[in-house]
């Protein structure tokens, strides 16, 4: 547990570095390479958080989603059982602000059920090319994929890519991961 808080706050400062013309044009990139995927374009149901801070900007990729006439589906945190619940948005001012500034659909927003999600992109603090992650702690996406049977993305800066990560038995990686650099196809 230790070790995971370590590489969390290592990670935090180095994302905080980045600065602001360097986020936009990684962002741009990443989501750009995500959008020329089949895995993007067979998707008609995706699930994605909202961007906070130094994450990878997801707010044009929900609008280009929207474009495209794809569904958004958002988590909202269930903190008792540390369950996800996705529900649609189709406006972002069906959003409200929670803790640590995260933005959730709505209470009125309709639930769906997690087998609709086709393609899941799965946030991260730091990752592995194998697929692994390192998440904020809660464990709320370990326990959404122990046993969701749809597709996985991550999206990342190159620098949040690192050589090796602790991994327990709950830990599910991703199938692949996008940077500004590669897509990196995960054989876990
Ligand atoms: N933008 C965005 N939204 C997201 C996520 C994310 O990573 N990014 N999440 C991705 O999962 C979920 C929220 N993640 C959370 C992660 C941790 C805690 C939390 O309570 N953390 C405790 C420490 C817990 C521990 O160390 O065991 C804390 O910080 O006090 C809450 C929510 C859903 N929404
Ligand atoms: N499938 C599961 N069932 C029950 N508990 C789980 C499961 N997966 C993870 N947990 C618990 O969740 C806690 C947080 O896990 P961990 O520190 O690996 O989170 P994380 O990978 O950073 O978070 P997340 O998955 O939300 O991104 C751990 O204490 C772990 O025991």
């Amino acid at each position: 547990m230790n070790k995971k808080k370590q590489i969390r706050k290592k990670m935090k400062s180095s994302l905080e570095e980045l600065e602001k013309l360097v986020y936009e044009q990684s962002s741009y990139l990443i989501s750009k390479r995500l959008f020329e995927l089949e895995d993007w374009r067979n998707a008609n149901t995706i699930g994605i958080t909202i961007s906070n801070g130094t994450e990878v900007d997801t707010w044009q990729i929900i609008r280009r989603a929207w474009t495209d006439g794809k569904r958004i589906v958002v988590p909202k945190c269930l903190t008792e059982s540390k369950e996800l619940l996705f529900k649609q948005i189709t406006d972002f001012t069906q959003l409200e602000k929670v803790f640590f500034g995260l933005y959730e659909p709505k209470a009125e927003q309709e639930a769906i059920d997690k087998h609709q999600i086709d393609l899941l992109i799965v946030p991260g603090l730091a990752f592995m090319k194998d697929g692994y992650r390192l998440g904020f702690g809660g464990g709320y996406y370990d326990r959404f994929l122990a046993d969701y049977k749809g597709n996985t993305v991550s999206l990342a800066f190159q620098r949040q890519l690192v050589e090796s990560l602790p991994i327990e038995d709950f830990d599910k990686p991703v199938k692949k991961i996008i940077t500004d650099q590669e897509v990196v196809v995960c054989h876990a």
